[in-house]
């Protein structure tokens, strides 16, 4: 067939290797490996993974050309194995393919749970959690524990999430109870584990049937252990509805409604009274893995930057002090007023974005980028990684300095967290797949860092300088540090602010 086909133009790349093509040439970091291609090869960068074409850039132009100018192309995703066994077989929003489906997930998730005025009545909820969060580390400060930040600020995303979405808190005193607590833990991680890992199956055929690490096993028995686990939420609030039928008890307004709540309540398709019960699963395990990790990740990577950089701490506190002052706690309505923490977050985007590679994208025809051929299906990976330590657009790239961040030639108003006009950072991406769930992820960071910057002091443990606290990463569908971050908390405030209610 070779001799009567075009010659593709593709974009340049590695030599690759019959049968596996490059996939050898990718090590345990593949983000680091990619950028690295991409400095070798230019801004667009071609690799065959297997049977699979592929594309990288960590480059503004060619981004924006992929996600703005030729979204309907590149608006798809590739079909993984791990999609079909944890996604209900990317009937999702996040995993789907592009098409009538995604549409009305999405719609649904738009119009019904992301609303400013659906996540407006979980403020106090939110304002309860971040209550907890500095009771929690307090505690530990006084007994002069060093504090595990990955364990209280993971609690605290967990916790938001889980009160918004199933009604429950997991961690804490109101919680539903240490057996479930750790159930519902080891689901979320492992789900997060399996969705993360490069399956050589999606690339090899052969590999699918030979399986020698069990891995599609695995992934079989998460997705049952995942699925009993909704089943039994569903059921639990069908009940609650059903004994307040019953009792003539109201909701009042919609404003107590968890987002279960409001997908049992909600018509669904060709005229059915109710959604099906896969939809709504399907949709609560995505905002469970979109929400809570992208947001605990974040967190723990602006502490570690910050007690890293004790002069970025000292600049954040002096803001905090003339906003919010001694005398209370950090309230969500602050948040706007905090432009240098707003900084502190952009650059921890820049350095240590939530999704390395996006999720990742795939195209949907045969189509162009700067003269280069780029065939239908092709899986793209854009290195937001990259792109943050990309010498073309940032100087100084390993250091930590929000300052760059601060505009110099106009009056502030409100620093933006977002990819802005020049796509130099990407946390939340942009064209018709950019997360819906930003405003909420931006809350989520940045209430959880006020807090506990505006409570306490922080150090590293007895006997570690900041400058010895690592930064090594490990790569998955989010990219955490590779260990938990560890550090002393020393409270700054009267002490009945830690303990008011
Ligand atoms: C700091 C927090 C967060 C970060 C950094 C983040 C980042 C991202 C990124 C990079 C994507 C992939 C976009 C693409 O593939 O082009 C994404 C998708 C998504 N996010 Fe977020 N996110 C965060 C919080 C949230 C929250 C709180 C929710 C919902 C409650 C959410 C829901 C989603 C969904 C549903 C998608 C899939 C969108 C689609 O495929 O159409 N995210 N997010």
């Amino acid at each position: 067939r070779k001799l009567f086909t075009t010659p593709k133009n593709l974009p340049p790349g590695p030599r690759r290797w019959p049968i596996v093509g490059n996939l050898l040439q990718l090590t345990h970091l593949p983000h680091r490996d990619m950028a690295e291609l991409c400095r070798k090869y230019g801004p667009l960068v071609y690799l065959k993974l297997g049977s699979v074409d592929a594309i990288t850039t960590d480059d503004p132009a060619t981004i924006r050309e992929i996600l703005l100018q030729q979204d309907e192309v590149f608006a798809s995703r590739p079909r993984t194995l791990a999609a079909v066994h944890l996604a209900y077989g990317c009937s999702d929003v996040a995993l789907a393919p592009l098409g009538p489906g995604w549409k009305r997930m999405r719609r649904i998730c738009m119009e019904n749970l992301l609303t400013s005025k659906r996540l407006d009545s979980f403020s106090a909820h939110r304002a309860s959690e971040a209550q907890h969060l500095v009771q929690d580390v307090w505690a530990r400060a006084q007994n002069g524990e060093n504090v595990n930040l990955r364990e209280v600020l993971g609690g605290f995303s967990m916790n938001n999430v889980t009160r918004m979405l199933l009604g429950k808190q997991y961690f804490g005193c109101g919680s539903a109870g240490p057996s479930e607590a750790m159930e519902f833990m080891h689901i979320t991680h492992e789900l997060f584990r399996l969705l993360g890992v490069i399956y050589l199956g999606d690339y090899l055929p052969f590999w699918r049937w030979v399986d020698p690490h069990g891995c599609e096993e695995k992934m079989r028995k998460v997705e049952k252990q995942v699925d009993d686990f909704h089943t039994k939420i569903i059921e639990e609030h069908r009940k609650e509805r059903e004994k307040r039928k019953v009792s003539g008890q109201q909701h009042d307004g919609d404003g107590n409604m968890d987002f279960v709540d409001v997908l049992l309540s909600l018509p669904g398709e060709d005229g059915k009274e109710h959604m099906d019960d896969v939809e709504i699963k399907a949709l609560i395990q995505d905002m469970i893995a979109a929400a809570t990790d992208t947001s605990a990740v974040t967190n723990e990577w602006a502490m570690t930057e910050v007690i890293k950089h004790p002069h970025v701490l000292a600049k954040i506190q002096e803001e905090l002090d003339v906003v919010v002052g001694p005398n209370r706690l950090v309230l969500e309505s602050d948040l706007v007023h905090l432009n240098y923490l707003r900084c502190v977050v952009r650059e921890t985007f820049r350095m240590h974005p939530a999704g390395p590679f996006l999720i990742p994208h795939e195209s949907l025809q045969d189509t162009k980028i700067h003269g280069y051929d780029i065939p239908a299906k092709t899986r793209i990976f854009i290195n937001t990684h990259g792109l943050g330590r990309n010498t073309n657009i940032w100087d100084n790239v390993e250091e930590f300095r929000p300052e760059r961040h601060w505009p110099t030639d106009e009056i502030v108003n409100k620093i933006e967290i977002s990819h802005g006009a020049d796509f130099k950072i990407l946390p939340f991406s942009a064209g018709k797949r950019k997360c819906p769930g930003a405003p909420l992820g931006v809350t989520l960071v940045l209430m959880a860092l006020a807090q506990l910057f505006h409570c306490f002091d922080w150090k590293p443990p007895k006997g570690m300088k900041p400058h010895d606290i690592d930064t090594n990463e490990i790569y998955g569908m989010t990219m955490p540090k590779a260990h938990p971050l560890m550090a002393i908390a020393k409270p700054r405030l009267a002490s009945h602010l830690y303990r008011s209610k």
